[in-house]
């Protein structure tokens, strides 16, 4: 075998039903948080004030501006907060934004995060952070965003309406497929990527047309013993939780390629749901690169259970009704050009095969499926 590197900020995991009620004050207590500041959306207010609860006395701030893509006055204004009220570590509970947000404060004010995710953005794994300056979104690696105690529990992401749940667990497959390709691919990564891809498939194809509430009875409970636990079932919730957040883990230990890249560029430029871009963009990146990297795409595919990845992945975004063009998700035909553009000026990336204007263009208009016909 040859020589690899695979490196992780230590980060306590917990997960579980209810954990937020049962563990998260103990995780808190541990970290000796002091003045905390919580930062989480409107819709997650009274989740949070519920949770701080036990720990009421030691809130200091909150903070409830989220935007996706995190723009640069809200970043400016978190720090500021945070600064003004002297907190000495953040609370983030919500999705990929407010997360993302919060790892802003942890990023200029060296502050720990503790993460309470709401989606599969796998956020709560990563080193990774964001910025969107008028447009342009700048993403860097900092091991001191990453969050230093994550409390996984399926009982909030359960709460997703099934179109986020579609595209929040299909942006935890887009992780897992770069993972696999990434120059930094390693051994231990791509095991993380092997399971996280079995458990992330297997939690989407039981989400049905009504979602992940009604998957969440005993007879859709996994009992293939490769996908459980000592003898425990999984829910179709407990599936995507774990599996996205082993997606952010072995995603947090390689480095981002073309389709990462362009859901930034576009993500950030006309300000489009991150997840639903994920879903788009990613059938037609591994369609591109698949060729490229033979034992790859065959492991992609083994992971996904398909006899091949590209119809593989097409057959899974299809069974839960995901998605297809940009159009859908509010990127209209005429803005190709500029998007092709934007994605241009991007390169290079690290990438499987060598990727220029034509490859990128060629990517986005299989994007805009029929509408570009
Ligand atoms: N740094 C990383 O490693 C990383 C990884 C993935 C995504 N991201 C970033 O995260 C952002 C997107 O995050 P996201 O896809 O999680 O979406 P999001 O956080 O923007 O949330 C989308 C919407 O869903 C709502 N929501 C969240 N959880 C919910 C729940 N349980 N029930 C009902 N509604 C809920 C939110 O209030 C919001 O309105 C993007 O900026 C993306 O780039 C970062
Ligand atoms: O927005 C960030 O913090 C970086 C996002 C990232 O690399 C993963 C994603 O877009 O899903």
């Amino acid at each position: 075998m040859e020589e690899f590197t695979f490196e992780q900020a230590p980060a306590r995991v917990v997960f579980g039903r209810g954990t937020v009620r049962t563990a998260l004050a103990g995780e808190i207590a541990r970290l000796r948080a002091g003045r905390i500041m919580v930062v989480a959306d409107a819709d997650h207010r009274a989740l949070a004030e519920a949770a701080v609860q036990p720990f009421v006395d030691a809130v200091v701030a909150w903070f409830g501006e989220i935007d996706e893509h995190v723009p640069a006055p809200v970043a400016e204004r978190v720090v500021r907060h945070a600064r003004l009220n002297r907190a000495d570590t953040v609370l983030a509970i919500g999705g990929g934004s407010t997360i993302g947000t919060a790892k802003i404060v942890a990023r200029d004010l060296h502050l720990p995060v503790v993460a309470v995710p709401t989606t599969y953005s796998g956020s709560e794994a990563t080193p990774l952070w964001s910025v969107t300056h008028g447009g342009r979104k700048e993403t860097g690696v900092d091991p001191a965003v990453r969050p230093r105690a994550v409390i996984l529990d399926p009982d909030l992401t359960d709460r997703l309406p099934r179109e986020l749940a579609v595209t929040s667990g299909l942006n935890a497959v887009a992780h897992v497929v770069e993972a696999y390709w990434s120059p930094g691919a390693n051994p231990i990564g791509a095991a993380l990527a092997d399971e996280a891809m079995r458990s992330i498939a297997a939690g989407l194809r039981s989400i049905g047309p009504r979602g992940l509430a009604a998957a969440q009875t005993p007879e859709h409970a996994f009992t293939d013993p490769v996908t459980t636990w000592a003898g425990t079932a999984y829910t179709a919730g407990e599936q995507l939780l774990y599996g996205a957040h082993l997606a952010g883990m072995t995603f947090a230990a390689t480095s981002t390629g073309l389709h990462h890249t362009i859901c930034h560029v576009l993500g950030g430029a006309f300000h489009l749901p991150s997840a639903a871009l994920h879903a788009v963009v990613l059938p037609h990146v591994l369609a591109l690169n698949a060729p490229a990297v033979p034992a790859t795409a065959d492991r992609i595919a083994r992971a996904l259970g398909a006899p091949e990845a590209v119809s593989g992945l097409r057959g899974l975004a299809a069974s839960v009704a995901a998605p297809r063009t940009l159009t859908q998700i509010g990127l209209p035909l005429r803005s190709l050009e500029e998007a092709v553009d934007r994605v241009t000026m991007a390169l290079p990336v690290d990438n499987p095969r060598p990727v220029g204007k034509p490859e990128v263009r060629a990517v986005l208009t299989a994007a805009y499926g029929e509408d570009a016909a």
